[in-house]
């Protein structure tokens, strides 16, 4: 079956972290923020600048070859962040929880946090703001363009 997207735009995806933000600031202070590269960044580099927070570390997990799940791998280790006490663990989006639960094995300690959350994977994190359904494919902006659409009535959508 054909996934159903939500489409985020920049617009969207800031003001999400900046809810994200205003709830992590209640539970600091941080030591830093790992984030899950690379659709963690930019949530990162968000929260970052509302926590007035500049120790930033990376985790570099590959789990999925476009929409295909895989079998994860880690491109890159954090190098700074011991067992996660006290650091932030950041990431765009929790959906299997396959990427999470690699980064809680390599940071058992840190706080776990997405913007966005599906039901299989939200278990696997401590703070998230929206959830979408486990059939919904999310479209960053990073992801999109506007592009020409046709107007409805030469569409070939109406009967
Ligand atoms: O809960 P999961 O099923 O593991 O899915 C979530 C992960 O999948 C995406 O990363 P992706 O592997 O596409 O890599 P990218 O962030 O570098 O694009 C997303 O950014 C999360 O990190
Ligand atoms: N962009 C994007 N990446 C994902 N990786 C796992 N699930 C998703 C999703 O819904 N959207
Ligand atoms: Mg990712």
């Amino acid at each position: 079956m054909a996934p159903r997207y939500y489409t985020v735009s920049w617009d969207q995806l800031h003001r999400d972290s900046k809810a994200l933000a205003w709830r992590l600031v209640e539970r600091g202070p941080w030591k830093g923020i790992v984030a899950i590269t690379r659709g963690g960044l930019i949530p990162a580099a968000i929260v970052a600048r509302e926590l007035d927070c500049r120790m930033i570390e990376s985790v570099s997990v590959i789990t999925y070859d476009e929409e295909k799940l895989g079998t994860p791998e880690v491109a890159k280790p954090p190098v700074a962040a011991g067992d996660g006490e006290g650091w932030l663990v950041l990431d765009d989006l929790v959906d299997t929880g396959t990427t999470a639960k690699v980064v809680r094995a390599i940071l058992p300690k840190a706080h776990f946090a997405t913007v966005y959350a599906k039901p299989a994977g939200k278990p696997l994190v401590d703070t998230f703001i929206t959830e979408v359904s486990q059939d919904t494919w999310i479209l960053f902006p990073w992801d999109t363009e506007p592009q020409f659409v046709a107007p409805i009535a030469r569409s070939g959508l109406v009967k």
